[in-house]
């Protein structure tokens, strides 16, 4: 890792600072069974943005510029992966942010949450295998015109974590159709399919580029040595900072 104070470098270039030097705020929210919130922030920080603690029972957004739908098992899995959360107090506020454009990014169970609130289209189920996975996944970047992928070049292959039990990605044929024919897969499986998601879809976005939501763990992506196993010399171990930097330049470059 670079510097206390120098940020995190990607391609050689410094893309940002530990902190909130860049004046944008990104809310990461803390349900009940949460386990990836504070990777989150951590990455959001990386980026040279502030992470700012919101709680599921809140209705208060505390203005954030962006939100961070994080992994993990919000209410324990129960009825579906995602579903309950989906009705938390702060969902409805979050709803209406993405319907206003704010970028929103939904990071496997987060991915559950937005298709279970309809932010996204289709659903995610049980994994075909039946188990748990907890892999190294390749990816291929689908779309870059989004706000959580435009720092991405276009078709670029990225390794980050996957690991979930209910990441098979499902969608009526008319959804699928209107998928792929609108370019809203962001991100698709490489090499293998590890969970029978239809089309290999890992990651999908919304027609406007706002909500993006996707199974692998980009924010356990940040830091060589901390993420995927680096030894294949192919892998950088930090393509998920790219997702954070995203957003941060899309706020940027709107402001
Ligand atoms: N890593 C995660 O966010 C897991 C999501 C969910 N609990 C599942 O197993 O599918």
């Amino acid at each position: 890792m670079a510097g206390a104070h120098a940020g995190p470098v990607v391609d050689g270039e410094l893309i940002g600072a530990p902190g909130a030097e860049s004046g944008v705020r990104v809310g990461v929210v803390t349900f009940p069974g949460s386990l990836d919130d504070r990777d989150a922030a951590r990455a959001v920080r990386m980026v040279g943005a502030e992470a700012v603690p919101l709680w599921h029972g809140s209705h208060d957004l505390e203005g954030v510029d962006a939100i961070i739908l994080p992994g993990g098992f919000s209410y324990g899995d129960y009825l579906r992966a995602g579903a309950i959360a989906s009705l938390s107090p702060i969902m409805s506020e979050i709803i209406d942010a993405a319907r206003r454009g704010t970028p929103v990014l939904g990071i496997c169970n987060g991915f559950q949450m937005l298709t279970e609130a309809h932010l996204l289209p289709g659903g995610l189920i049980r994994n075909d295998h039946g188990t748990f996975i907890c892999r190294d996944q390749r990816l291929r970047v689908e779309n870059t015109s989004t706000a959580w992928t435009n720092q991405f070049a276009a078709g670029a292959e990225i390794t980050i974590p996957l690991k979930n039990g209910e990441g098979g990605y499902i969608a009526s044929a008319d959804s699928i159709d209107e998928i792929e024919g609108e370019g809203l897969v962001a991100f698709r499986y490489l090499d293998v399919n590890p969970n029978g998601s239809m089309n290999d879809i890992a990651g999908i976005t919304n027609v406007r580029g706002n909500v993006v939501g996707l199974m692998p763990h980009p924010e356990h992506a940040v830091e060589e040595g901390f993420g995927p196993d680096t030894a294949d010399a192919m892998r950088s171990g930090t393509d998920g900072l790219l997702l954070f930097a995203s957003a941060l330049t899309s706020l940027l470059s709107r402001a």
